[in-house]
């Protein structure tokens, strides 16, 4: 897939803190980006950096290979941005909010009215369009947000911390979009601290923590590179570690055990013969780990992601 972003060696200090420390990474086209960390991680900073809204100080930003710095108008062109903070005006129906930032991007006429029209549609408020904003709730005002940064039809889409806040419907319906839009050719850049969230929108991700890069690449990749192999077995007898030198490590838990282990297909299949074998108590239980970005994070940083 084609590059549509690359980011390198990018840091940002605020006076003498440094909230970026020499972080790169580079985005398909066509793709659902996630950057995912905890509160402070430097997510935010990034998404502005990447829009232009703040100036790169040291490191680079392309956008389909020009200079986010120099070529302003081209960003705001291709990116459409949604802050992490509700910007609407509440006393004005959905539809006058979307006149006005449309407004700002030039839209005017049939052109603003068809993509209103489509926006409403997309984000599922076409029926609310003449309602006034300070009666929707958190979530539909969030898509109001999004559907705006949507009107001039983007080919990147930002979207920081989108379901912070929100109740289940906007969130399946904002899920729902992103789906829609990234199978339609739309770029998705999405941070989160929400590990489950990257696992089901995201085909590729960066981890951040403290300002520095742990991570990146596709999930399955993330997944596969850091995260324990393991087997969670259930028998009678307390297994013998001594008899299976695969095994690195047992963890005790829930009614059996954590089997540590570099191969745990082949140790599965070990432990269903012997079991067939006698060799060992009967298994109750016998089940391959499976991976998460939770694992990878605890191992990367020793810490579970905060989920403040
Ligand atoms: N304008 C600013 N001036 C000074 N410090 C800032 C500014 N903006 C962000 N920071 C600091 O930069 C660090 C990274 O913040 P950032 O908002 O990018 O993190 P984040 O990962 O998006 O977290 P959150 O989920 O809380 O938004 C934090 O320590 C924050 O206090």
């Amino acid at each position: 897939m084609k590059t549509i972003l690359d980011v390198d060696d990018l840091t940002k200090t605020f006076g003498t803190n440094t909230v970026l420390d020499h972080i790169s990474f580079s985005i398909s086209r066509g793709s659902c980006y996630g950057l995912l960390g905890p509160n402070g991680a430097g997510k935010s900073t990034t998404m502005k950096l990447l829009t232009g809204i703040l100036e790169t100080p040291t490191g680079s930003i392309k956008i389909l290979g020009h200079d986010v710095a120099t070529a302003r108008d081209m960003v705001q062109k291709v990116v459409g941005y949604v802050p992490q903070e509700i910007t609407l005006y509440e006393k004005l129906s959905a539809e006058d909010n979307l006149i006005f930032f449309g407004g700002l991007y030039g839209l005017k006429g049939k052109q603003l009215k068809e993509r209103i029209r489509t926006v409403l549609t997309d984000t599922g408020l076409l029926d609310r369009a003449n309602d006034l904003v300070k009666t929707f709730s958190g979530g539909m005002k969030r898509r109001i947000n999004i559907a705006s940064a949507l009107l001039h039809e983007p080919q990147i889409l930002i979207l920081d911390e989108p379901t912070v806040g929100i109740d289940p419907q906007s969130r399946n319906h904002i899920f729902g979009m992103i789906r829609r839009l990234r199978d339609a050719g739309v770029t998705i850049i999405y941070s989160t601290h929400y590990m489950e969230e990257v696992e089901a929108l995201c085909d590729e991700l960066a981890i951040l923590d403290h300002g520095k890069m742990i991570a990146q690449g596709s999930l399955s990749d993330i997944l596969d590179r850091f995260s324990q192999k393991a087997v969670y077995i259930e028998n009678q007898n307390a297994l013998g570690a001594e008899a299976y030198p695969a095994i690195k490590k047992i963890t005790p838990h829930h009614q059996g055990l954590i089997l540590e282990c570099d191969q745990p297909l082949s140790l599965m299949r070990q432990l269903l013969d012997d079991a067939a074998a006698g060799k060992i108590g009967p298994l109750h239980a016998i089940e391959l780990m499976k991976p998460s970005l939770e694992d990878v994070f605890l191992s990367l940083t020793g810490t579970r992601l905060r989920d403040e």
